[in-house]
């Protein structure tokens, strides 16, 4: 495949679900025709320049790249948002040697990874996505939904620094639209009580996420630690003071935080001016990863003590993985150039792994000893910019890498139970009838798997300060490059995203008469809603609210499957599960989206107070009127409507859920090694619950 066309043609940006967007959503229609990127923005030279500037290290893209005998002391399968912090972790000690064996591409060059408007968009359906598609889902009509999974050494990931959290090892608890979210002290202290492990718990995983808590905890607990969180300057330099609060981050790190970096004034006063005039309803929030979402008035004492206020809701400024108007990924923080250059890590790209091999018994404990992995012919060549993926050439080579002490999967939600069911760890009732002989017959694997259903509401607006401006104008889009280009600063350094409001759903809702509240506690958000100053997906200019359940009922957090005579019966949720033998083929992904009234009834929820936000007086002389009335409709119309276009926010996690130790349900457990297995660790986002 040619990377310029990857680079070059700006595919129509599709209103999938989210992608952590109210995007995927919003800038919808640029197309090749009505929106001429001048060339000369790609030229080879600059692509070039962005491939010698970056290269790195121990990176390789073919296998006799390597030397030694592929044998490490750990092998860590997929350098996603997780793998790349783990890889960098081990290496800190010189003694360990690490592979890590990744299916995709690098991203060095790739300016569509880069350039934080382009976020997610022009990654979907290309060499740098799986391509994965859902079953027909029967919450939404049948549809069957893209499910984008970056295939992507450094990938999407704008979230590395959440990941930078419990142990460094951790994950992530939420989305990849770089837009950077910690999570509520209820959240983290649900994962510590479900697993009966407290080191899951808010306190213990605070200190992972920076590194400058110096006030509140003892200087010794950061001694060990290497620096996460990095708050940096937004890309324009505008004056912060009162969009954050900076007792409670850290600019020590090496994954870049920061504020918007370019500003839609119209659009910014009007969401702030909301917040002052409908304060009882979206009340000001200093900063959105305080743990606590009021903000104002707040020690740094209160937020560790997890002290929380959050009534209905409140908005405020949002906080992305982006420093100096560029992505700031895994690959661009934990395996940057000082990082990659460690003698003791390999990085091999175009790697796919099938399987776990050289399976052993020892003290009444299955082991694997081996990974296999298949890697295509590496075709890159830089002047001719062309890429053959592993996946299109899978299955030419194959080889082993073996683990002396650890195997560590971070294939991603989707990746890594589909490892382990080829390697014939999973539901025998499933294993068997693809024809996968089960070596360990662990029903949890692939099971239990949630995303959070999504919708985008857009409004027609009378100013034209709107992202649309830019998107749909060849002169203003060749413009903003141009500038992003030379100092990285302009419309460009933002993804669409101004602000982030966390809702709760009333407690008197009659939906709660006979439905249990999903949310982790009394003080966490139902609802994330998403603010942008874009996004209509016709010609003209728009505001829109992205739409996101948070705890979708498929969500059980470590559910228990009912057993009957032996036979499992019960299993809530979405899954993964296989219907071939073979590695290399797609697996089955089942969301489970919207199968139940309460995952119906937030979205309704949202969308009224999304309708509620655009309507406070200041937008009264801005706002035309909404694309899609969804207001002055009864609620089966309006079900029906969601239910024609709802689609899903890309956050899979479930299908390697963690449990109690001991419990006979669940993948792994606290401490994320698998359950019956010696020397196998999964650590991505598959074992949230
Ligand atoms: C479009 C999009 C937008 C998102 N927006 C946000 C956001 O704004 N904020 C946020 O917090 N989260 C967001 N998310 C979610 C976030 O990206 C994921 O939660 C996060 O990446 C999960 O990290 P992970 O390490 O578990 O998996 P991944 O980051 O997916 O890493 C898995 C890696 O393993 C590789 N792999 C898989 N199988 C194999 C194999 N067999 N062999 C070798 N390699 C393999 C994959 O190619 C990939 O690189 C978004 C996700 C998407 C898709």
């Amino acid at each position: 495949m040619n990377i310029l066309r990857d680079v070059r043609t700006p595919r129509a940006l599709k209103r999938h679900g989210g992608g952590g967007s109210p995007t995927g959503a919003g800038i919808t229609n640029w197309s090749p025709t009505d929106v001429p990127i001048a060339p000369q923005m790609f030229s080879p030279i600059l692509v070039v320049a962005a491939l010698v500037a970056s290269s790195l290290g121990n990176v390789y893209e073919s296998v006799a790249d390597l030397t030694g005998n592929l044998t490490y002391d750990f092998v860590i399968i997929g350098g996603g948002t997780a793998g790349l912090v783990v890889a960098n972790r081990l290496t800190e000690n010189p003694n360990f040697s690490v592979l890590v064996l990744e299916a995709g591409v690098s991203n060095i060059g790739v300016l569509d990874s880069a350039i934080p408007l382009f976020a997610v968009n022009f990654l979907e359906q290309t060499i740098y996505d799986w391509n994965y598609t859902t079953t027909p889902q029967s919450g939404v009509n049948n549809r069957v939904l893209d499910y984008l999974r970056g295939l992507f050494w450094t990938r999407f990931s704008g979230n590395s620094a959440n990941l930078a959290c419990w142990e460094d090892v951790a994950l992530t608890l939420g989305q990849d639209g770089m837009v950077y979210t910690r999570g509520t002290v209820e959240d983290w202290d649900r994962y510590a009580n479900v697993t009966h492990d407290p080191s899951w718990s808010w306190n213990n995983v605070l200190p992972y996420f920076f590194k400058a808590y110096i006030l509140s905890f003892p200087i010794d607990t950061f001694n060990d630690l290497s620096q996460n969180e990095k708050w940096s300057p937004p890309a324009d330099h505008h004056n912060t003071q009162g969009q954050f609060d900076p007792s409670v981050h850290s600019t020590l790190g090496i994954t870049s935080v920061s504020l918007g970096g370019f500003q839609w004034r119209t659009f910014n006063q009007h969401v702030i001016q909301t917040t002052k005039e409908l304060p009882d309803v979206f009340p000001f929030d200093l900063d959105m990863n305080s743990g606590q979402p009021l903000g104002v008035g707040m020690t740094v004492i209160d937020v560790i003590r997890g002290y929380q206020n959050l009534m209905f809701g409140n908005v405020g400024w949002v906080q992305s993985t982006i420093g100096d108007g560029m992505r700031s990924s895994s690959a661009t923080s934990y395996l940057a150039e000082n990082f990659a250059q460690r003698k003791n890590l390999d990085v091999l790209l175009h790697a796919q792994v099938s399987d776990l091999v050289a399976a052993s018994h020892a003290n009444g404990k299955l082991a694997f000893s081996g990974v296999r992995f298949s890697q295509g012919i590496d075709l890159f060549h830089p002047m001719l910019f062309l890429y053959i993926s592993s996946l299109e050439l899978a299955g030419t080579s194959q080889f082993t890498a073996k683990a002396r002490k650890e195997i560590i999967l971070s294939a991603g939600a989707v990746g890594t139970p589909n490892v382990l069911m080829h390697s014939g760890i999973g539901d025998r009732n499933i294993l068997g009838p693809a024809g996968v002989p089960t070596v360990l017959h662990l029903p949890s694997v692939g099971r239990n798997v949630s995303d959070q259903p999504f919708f985008l509401a857009s409004w027609s607006v009378k100013f034209n300060e709107t992202i649309d401006s830019v998107t749909q104008n060849a002169t203003r889009f060749n413009e903003a490059f141009a500038q992003w280009n030379k100092t990285h600063t302009g419309p460009f350094t933002n993804y669409l995203i101004t602000h982030v409001a966390w809702l709760r759903l009333d407690p008197d809702s009659s939906i709660f008469d006979n439905q249990t509240d999903p949310a982790a506690g009394p003080h966490s958000p139902h609802i994330e809603l998403f603010l942008a100053p874009g996004g209509g997906g016709e010609p003209g200019h728009f505001v829109s609210a992205g739409i996101y359940v948070l705890n979708p009922k498929s969500r059980k957090y470590l559910f228990k499957p009912t057993v009957r005579n032996g036979a499992t019966h019960v299993w809530p949720g979405g899954s993964i599960t296989i219907n071939t033998n073979n590695p290399f083929d797609p697996p089955v992904i089942d969301l489970g989206l919207l199968q139940n009234d309460l995952d119906i009834f937030t979205l309704r929820e949202g969308i009224k107070r999304a309708n509620q936000f655009y309507s406070a007086p200041t937008w009264q002389d801005s706002i035309i009127g909404p694309t899609q009335d969804l207001e002055n409709v009864t609620t089966a119309a309006l079900d029906e409507i969601i239910r024609n276009s709802a689609g899903v926010g890309l956050h899979m996690v479930g299908s390697a859920a963690m449990s109690p130790r001991g419990a006979t349900w669940g993948v792994v457990n606290p401490d994320l090694l698998v359950k019956g297995v010696d020397r196998l660790r999964i650590v991505d986002a598959s074992v949230l619950c």
